[in-house]
């Protein structure tokens, strides 16, 4: 067999897409390690994904199309079950990155009965509660010996976390404290596997302490009988319903009545009441959110493995699918040679790989913090939240239009489940909802940009953290791109700045002014909050950029250099043209240089299109974890997407009894009446 710099090239795959795999210019196993972000784990990744592939017991009996809520519920438990069981043989203990891909592939992006267990439970135990109650919890959970969630949402109340609902009442006499929910609004509603799967939930709840309102705390309530796994007394718990994807989770609802849990459940590492009712207050004030920061911080790398896995079923699917002519004389073309196409597609590649560099980049600033805290060293929470909430926002929301966009590049079988696009859209787009509401969010990153404009403002440029140093430097009069000879990313990353400056220092003046003018200052703020956004998605969009350069700048194999610099160009030429309004408005940009933007960007999606499908295929996804008949490695669609409808329970049979008892009776009356 011939050495291909493609990895993904086999004997016997459709031509078209082999095709396109020679031409890749790049080891595709080298790019993996780029995206992620280690050789050790790129190689990993691969070598989890061979142990699944000859474990026929860890593959889906059928299409996740084809079952039921409850069979897929089932389906996924026995695969739990096998995974745990078996999981020191699989991956390396307690590896969290190799645990995400063992995930990915067996159970999938639709969840499984123990998916907040990992990514919210686990996590707020390990920050939140005592190394006591660590010894008492934290290893039960790691073993699975019991199952946990992260109970915050109510019916009434997400985002407000001051007005939740349920209290958690300190009784000095009996050193317990009382869980209540007073109202229907107050019932817990959404937290992931609180449904049916969980036995313990971290709550949260407002802490009363001799009538005082302490705000929202974090306790460790049981909810089911660890053996029965009936319901505790006091506790009313269920399923939500259906959702638009993701229901393989069983999202919950859950009140008390008058539930008594012991002093010591309240979680203790970082504040603590005395059995006297005695509160001994954190170092930092929300130093329990961090359960939700750390899905915030993990989503990123999340998010751009879900708009890489439509990129790859989107992109694959074009060069095997011929629809029509560019040269008449010429035969029908692999869809992919149409400029639209490529326009369409290759820009979110690029997000794509600039989302995940992001990603990197996060989880290692919270990884920083997450040890700091642990330490009592509080002064990156801040930073760490504005750039996390930023970021959620603008990936989750990018992501969800990147996926859109390929699901419609694959035309009609895009609108099939075949296809897998509508499960990975509805996943990944509750992103944009979940662990903060992206407006909400972006709001949170306006607070710290607000703060750090007022610095500039007042002449204290020196105190900006070096996310936000950008806000007190001077700008050029105009941008320098197509005005120096050799144009780069430096020119682009000023222009970048110059915008997200402009709308940063605009939108607090705007602000301040309101004050200034009379107005109270949350009411200045409503006034001010779309401006405000604009300046934390400019601001957010500008550090992905600047995420994007330091990676390119840091590779060394000349190969992936060139073809990761490629993509930064595409990356940047898109991201000023989308934002060109900003750039435009002050005469920062002229139209004759959006002009060489433009061409620049036609130059680079010319230049990419050898590349597309090893740039996809680089991430990769096997078929068991793409799970889309249109993606499929070989690019055998056709006669798959046939043999995947003949599999359709529809098809089972010719007649189906609805034809019987409703369509014929109808049929045969029409007809009768006609005669
Ligand atoms: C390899 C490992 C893999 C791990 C896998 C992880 C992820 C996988 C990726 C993809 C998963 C795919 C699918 C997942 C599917 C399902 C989702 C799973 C989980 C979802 C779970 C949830 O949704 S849990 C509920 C989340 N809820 C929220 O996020 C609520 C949003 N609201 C808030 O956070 C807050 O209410 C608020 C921040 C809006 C306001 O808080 P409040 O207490 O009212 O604040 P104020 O009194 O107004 O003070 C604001 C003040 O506080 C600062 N601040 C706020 N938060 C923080 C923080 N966390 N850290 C530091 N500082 C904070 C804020 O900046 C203000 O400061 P200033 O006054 O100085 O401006
Ligand atoms: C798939 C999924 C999984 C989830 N899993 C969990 C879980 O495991 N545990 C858990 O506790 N929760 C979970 N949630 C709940 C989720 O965290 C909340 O739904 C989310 O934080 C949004 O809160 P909300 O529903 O109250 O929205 P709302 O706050 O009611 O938002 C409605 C609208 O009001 C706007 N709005 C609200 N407040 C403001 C404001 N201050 N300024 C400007 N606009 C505002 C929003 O931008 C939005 O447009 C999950 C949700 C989903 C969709």
């Amino acid at each position: 067999m011939v050495h291909h710099q493609n990895k993904a090239i086999r004997e016997g795959d459709n031509p078209d897409l082999t095709a396109e795999r020679v031409t890749g210019t790049f080891d595709t196993h080298s790019m993996a390690a780029q995206i992620y972000n280690s050789e050790a784990h790129a190689r990993r990744r691969r070598e989890i994904t061979e142990i699944i592939a000859k474990r026929p017991e860890l593959h889906d009996t059928k299409p996740f199309p084809f079952m039921t809520r409850e069979e897929k519920i089932l389906e996924s438990s026995r695969k739990l079950t096998l995974i745990t069981k078996h999981m020191n043989e699989i991956i390396e203990p307690n590896n969290s990155n190799e645990m995400f891909h063992l995930n990915n592939e067996v159970l999938g992006i639709e969840g499984h009965p123990m998916a907040l267990h990992g990514i919210m439970f686990i996590p707020a135990l390990t920050a939140q509660a005592s190394e006591e109650q660590q010894k008492k919890w934290l290893t039960r959970a790691i073993n699975r010996e019991i199952v946990g969630t992260y109970a915050q949402t109510e019916l009434g109340h997400g985002t407000n976390l001051q007005n939740l609902e349920t209290t958690a009442t300190y009784d000095v006499a009996t050193q317990e404290f009382v869980l209540h929910t007073p109202t229907i609004t107050g019932l817990k509603w959404w937290p992931g596997n609180l449904g049916k799967s969980s036995n313990y939930a971290v709550v949260v709840a407002l802490m009363f302490i001799k009538g005082k309102n302490y705000g929202p705390h974090t306790f460790m309530v049981p909810l089911r009988d660890e053996k029965t796994h009936q319901p505790l007394k006091g506790i009313t718990i269920g399923d939500i319903g259906p959702k638009i994807a993701y229901n393989v989770t069983d999202n919950g609802f859950l009140g008390f009545d008058h539930y008594r849990i012991p002093r010591t459940n309240l979680l203790m590492r970082h504040t603590r009441v005395e059995p006297d009712g005695t509160y001994v207050k954190p170092p930092h004030a929300k130093i329990n959110y961090s359960a939700m920061v750390h899905v915030r911080s993990h989503m990123i790398t999340g998010q751009a493995i879900m708009l890489s896995y439509a990129l790859t079923i989107a992109t694959r699917y074009s060069s095997v699918r011929r629809q029509g002519q560019i040269d008449t004389t010429q035969p029908e073309v692999k869809v992919l040679e149409y400029q639209t196409q490529q326009h369409r597609l290759f820009p979110y590649i690029a997000r794509a790989y600039a989302f995940v560099f992001a990603g990197a980049e996060t989880v290692k600033l919270y990884e920083r913090v997450l040890e700091e805290v642990a330490t009592g060293n509080v002064s990156l929470m801040a930073d760490l939240h504005a750039l996390t909430s930023g970021l959620k926002s603008v990936v989750s929301h990018y992501t969800a239009q990147g996926i859109e966009q390929a699901r419609m590049a694959c035309g009609g079988h895009g609108y099939s489940q075949a296809s897998y696009m509508s499960e990975i859209f509805g996943v990944a787009v509750g992103g944009c909802t979940y662990e903060g509401e992206n407006m909400v969010m972006l709001l949170q990153l306006a607070r710290y940009l607000v703060k750090s404009a007022s610095l500039v403002k007042t002449g204290q440029s020196s105190k900006l953290g070096p996310l936000v140093a950008y806000l007190g430097a001077k700008s050029d009069s105009t941008s320098l791109i197509d005005r120096t000879p050799t144009t780069g990313f430096a020119e682009y990353v000023k222009t970048f700045q110059h915008i997200a400056r402009r709308q940063t220092l605009k939108a607090a003046d705007k602000f301040f002014g309101l004050m200034e003018k009379g107005e109270k200052r949350p009411i200045a703020w409503n006034k001010s909050s779309v401006e405000l956004n604009r300046a934390s998605r400019l601001h957010t969009r500008l550090y992905i950029v600047e995420a994007f350069v330091r990676r390119v700048e840091e590779v060394a194999d000349p190969r992936l250099k060139e073809v990761l610099t490629d993509l930064l160009h595409l990356h940047v030429n898109y991201e000023l043209l989308d934002m060109s309004t900003y750039a435009l408005e002050d005469g920062f940009v002229s139209s004759s240089q959006l002009d060489y933007v433009r061409d620049q960007l036609y130059f680079y999606l010319a230049k990419i299109r050898p590349n597309a499908v090893s740039l996809v295929d680089s991430w990769e996804f096997s078929d068991q974890e793409l799970r889309s008949v249109l993606g499929r490695r070989d690019g055998h669609v056709y006669e798959n997407l046939f043999a995947w409808a003949k599999a359709s329970p529809l098809n089972k049979t010719d007649v189906l009894p609805s034809v019987d008892k409703y369509l014929k009776p109808l049929m045969e009356s029409a007809r009768a009446s006609k005669l």
